[in-house]
């Protein structure tokens, strides 16, 4: 059985998470329920920003704020001094609205519309990640109409295939991120906003995938974009003053997953961007970095009831639980696997293998298959770990189900974050037929 951060088995023998019994929050605030250990967040923030500061190198790490993005999230970024990464203007009203300094936020996104971009220079945000022409005319039109500036950074897809899975690759030619780093799109981009007095560019970013597990990637990309920066510089002058190289640090969901700690990550993006540096004899950038899942990740467990079982003779057994692809769709997106426990009686000795389903009316809504488990119960609590990244954030309302609240734990103390969805709430935007219409 692996635990994560300040989870443990209590005197009770139940599981507890932040100093809280997860039968207790069960029975408080009922399931499913997302719960988020806020001290292995803070870790793992500071594993990142430490390794930077100790170092001695100028570095921004932004969260990357699609994997989990709530108000009070915003805030304990905040409290922990990192940047924000938004990805639409929804992330960016609720980075607003939990008042985070608008100078330390970027926007990313491959389709901004010009309400997204308008919003982003209304509020001066640090940054803005032009990812296509279309963004950069828009943006250089805006910034005319409103007589600002603004800073940029040129999304660019650098050719790196990481080994992930295809839907969560992004860095490969063939992806619909940014532009071509090799074909000569990159360099467009970048002569037509060096020419605009409304633009500053910073530098680039990259962003080679999601969930990776070794630093070949990293620096593939570093060589690749250095390479070009080299062209850049001796061509027409450029000097890049940031390298943005993303998020997609890999974490341990399972037994077989075997993540490198934050610190080898950036000790090695830092190593490579200083060869790079010597190499082509130039100024070192600030390092830009954008982890989310690495920050959120393993910090959040679900807890559900148990409910109804079913054997398929000598095939498997179905477990039930009160969520599924609603609270957390990976399994059916991604193939994704989870480990879990039973939070009520942890110890208890696995006596059989089954598979978890979720609630939903589709076979495909499937948590977890083979899971090793004692004989569950009905309204039993099943703890699923590390559900801390893109489970909220990718939640949905399939067949009408509220989404589950979300508590903060740490040190023995609970705060609800998100309130559980009521059915009013899923109707709050149905408009009525003021007429019977026959068809
Ligand atoms: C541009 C960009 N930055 C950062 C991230 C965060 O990735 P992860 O949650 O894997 O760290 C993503 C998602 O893959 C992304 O597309
Ligand atoms: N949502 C995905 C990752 C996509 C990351 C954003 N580019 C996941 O759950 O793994």
């Amino acid at each position: 059985m692996h635990f994560y951060g300040s989870a443990k088995i209590n005197n009770r023998h139940h599981l507890e998470i932040g100093g809280v019994d997860t039968v207790e929050l069960v029975e408080k605030y009922g399931t499913p329920l997302y719960v988020y250990d806020v001290a292995l967040i803070r870790e793992r923030a500071r594993g990142f920003r430490d390794t930077f500061k100790r170092l001695g190198i100028k570095a921004q790490v932004a969260y990357a704020s699609k994997a989990f993005s709530t108000i009070a999230m915003v805030q304990l970024v905040k409290e922990e001094g990192l940047s924000l990464d938004v990805v639409s203007g929804g992330e960016l009203y609720t980075a607003i609205a939990a008042q985070f300094p608008t100078e330390k936020i970027h926007f990313h996104g491959n389709n901004k519309s010009i309400e997204e971009l308008k919003m982003a220079l209304d509020y001066q945000i640090g940054c803005i990640v032009v990812d296509n022409f279309l963004e950069l005319h828009l943006l250089m039109d805006l910034c005319e109409q409103k007589d600002t500036k603004t800073q940029i950074l040129l999304r660019v897809t650098p050719g790196i295939e990481a080994h992930t899975h295809d839907y969560i690759l992004t860095g490969q030619e063939d992806s619909k991120f940014g532009f071509d780093l090799q074909n000569g799109q990159a360099e467009k981009a970048l002569r037509m906003a060096l020419e605009s007095d409304r633009l500053e560019v910073l530098g680039v970013h990259c962003h080679i995938g999601s969930q990776i597990f070794d630093t070949t990637g990293f620096v593939l990309a570093t060589k690749k974009i250095f390479e070009k920066l080299n062209e850049w510089k001796s061509g027409f002058g450029y000097i890049s003053t940031v390298l943005n190289l993303g998020g997609g640090f890999g974490i341990r969901y399972t037994q077989e997953d075997e993540p490198i700690p934050a610190s080898s990550y950036v000790e090695e993006i830092i190593s490579e961007v200083k060869n790079q540096v010597v190499k082509y004899n130039m100024e070192l950038p600030e390092i830009w970095i954008e982890p989310g899942r690495s920050l959120v990740g393993d910090a959040g467990t679900t807890l559900y009831k148990i409910g109804s079982t079913k054997e398929v003779p000598d095939v498997r057994k179905y477990v039930a639980v009160d969520g599924g692809m609603t609270d957390n769709i990976r399994p059916a997106l991604y193939q994704a696997k989870y480990e879990a426990v039973l939070a009520n009686r942890p110890l208890d000795e696995v006596e059989e293998k089954v598979s978890i389903a979720g609630k939903c009316c589709e076979s495909g809504d499937m948590l977890i298959w083979d899971l090793p488990l004692p004989k569950a119960d009905n309204n039993d609590v099943l703890a699923v770990f590390c559900t801390g990244a893109y489970g909220y954030s990718m939640s949905n309302n399939y067949n009408r189900i509220p989404r589950p609240p979300v508590v903060f734990v740490e040190n023995g103390i609970t705060q609800l974050v998100v309130k559980r969805e009521s059915f009013d709430d899923l109707i709050r935007l149905d408009v009525a037929l003021k007429e019977q219409v026959k068809l």
